[in-house]
């Protein structure tokens, strides 16, 4: 049997005012799943996330959360916690003393509620006892994560986490968000950056103007049938070119690169595996061979693209 839900959407939507914001949205988030959600501006991921925050109720259509009907009241649902529009902090507090007020506002003992854990986890201990108000925007989104993750929740919710993170500050946030979904817990967040969705998310939802198109693994995406630009490096550029321009299917695209060494092709993967047996046959080593702009990243833009023609 399929594990149940943490998240089934179905036909939701949700205006303010003229602006239709979610136009039937359908969406399944399995138990355990980092689900990404990806969109231009604009394109309902945080009206779509505080739903399921309980921070608004949709105008129609079924949600249910951990496989309870949503009720309809504005309050987080049991076992959900997360943020939209950054987390809520109380800025003349300290991080150590946010944790504390909101453990007290749960009816939490602050002294057994793992405060310094959930610190250590998203690695604000060094300034733990420093005032929320100093904080960078990556370190009050890292707090804000912390604060979530008190409440030990089934369902995390986060809008644009990577928002502001340094290196370091990222590498906790992926560790933090890949240990609770090994544990069962399932996380939504959107990001404008793909390259942080594809790190983390097994599946996506690509939203524009406020309906869904696509949903599903990030593998479904990078196998869709489509052009894609590669950067090929190899041991001889001008043989190389040669064999790109005499391949079927090899488009050369001489204003993409801007290293001679390297040749920018639009090719499908059939016409891309041809050319590699060519070079090879040839003697030409391949030394390098990539997407300029890896799959996720190519169908936003398509998507983007569409969207300014419409
Ligand atoms: N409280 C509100 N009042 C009026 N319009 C709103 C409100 N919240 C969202 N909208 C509108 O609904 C649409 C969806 O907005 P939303 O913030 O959900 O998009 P988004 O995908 O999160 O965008 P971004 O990537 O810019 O954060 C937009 O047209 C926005 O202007």
């Amino acid at each position: 049997m399929d594990a149940p839900l943490a998240i089934r959407a179905r036909g939701i939507t949700k205006s303010f005012g003229e602006v239709v914001a979610l136009d039937g949205i359908d969406l399944d988030v399995a138990q355990g799943q980092i689900h990404g959600l990806v969109g231009p501006n604009g394109a309902g991921k945080t009206t779509l996330l505080g739903l399921l925050l309980g921070l608004a109720v949709a105008d129609s259509g079924r949600l249910e959360i951990l496989g309870a009907p949503l009720a309809r009241a504005l309050a987080a649902p049991d076992g959900v916690a997360g943020f939209v529009d950054g987390p809520g902090l109380y800025p003349s507090l300290t991080a150590r003393q946010n944790l504390a007020a909101l453990a007290a506002l749960r009816g939490q003992d602050a002294r057994t509620t793992g405060i310094d854990d959930v610190l250590a986890e998203v690695g604000l201990t060094d300034v733990a006892d420093d005032r929320a108000s100093g904080f960078s925007l990556g370190m009050r989104q890292r707090l804000g994560l912390a604060a979530a993750l008190l409440t030990k929740p089934r369902l995390l919710v986060l809008d644009e986490p990577s928002n502001g993170l340094d290196p370091a500050g990222k590498k906790h946030v992926h560790r933090v968000l890949t240990r609770l979904a090994a544990d069962g817990t399932s996380v939504v967040l959107s990001s404008h950056r793909m390259d942080d969705l594809e790190a983390l998310c097994s599946e996506v939802t690509i939203l524009a103007t406020g309906r869904v198109v696509f949903s599903g693994p990030l593998s479904k995406l990078a196998a869709e049938d489509r052009e894609l630009d590669y950067r090929l490096r190899t041991s001889d550029p001008q043989a190389a070119r040669q064999l790109a321009a005499d391949t079927a299917g090899i488009h050369l695209d001489d204003a993409g690169a801007r290293d001679a060494e390297v040749l920018v092709v639009r090719a499908l993967v059939s016409a891309l595996d041809e050319l590699v047996a060519r070079l090879v046959n040839a003697g030409v080593a391949v030394r390098e061979l990539a997407p300029v702009v890896s799959p996720l990243e190519a169908a936003f833009l398509a998507l983007s693209e569409q969207q300014e023609e419409n």
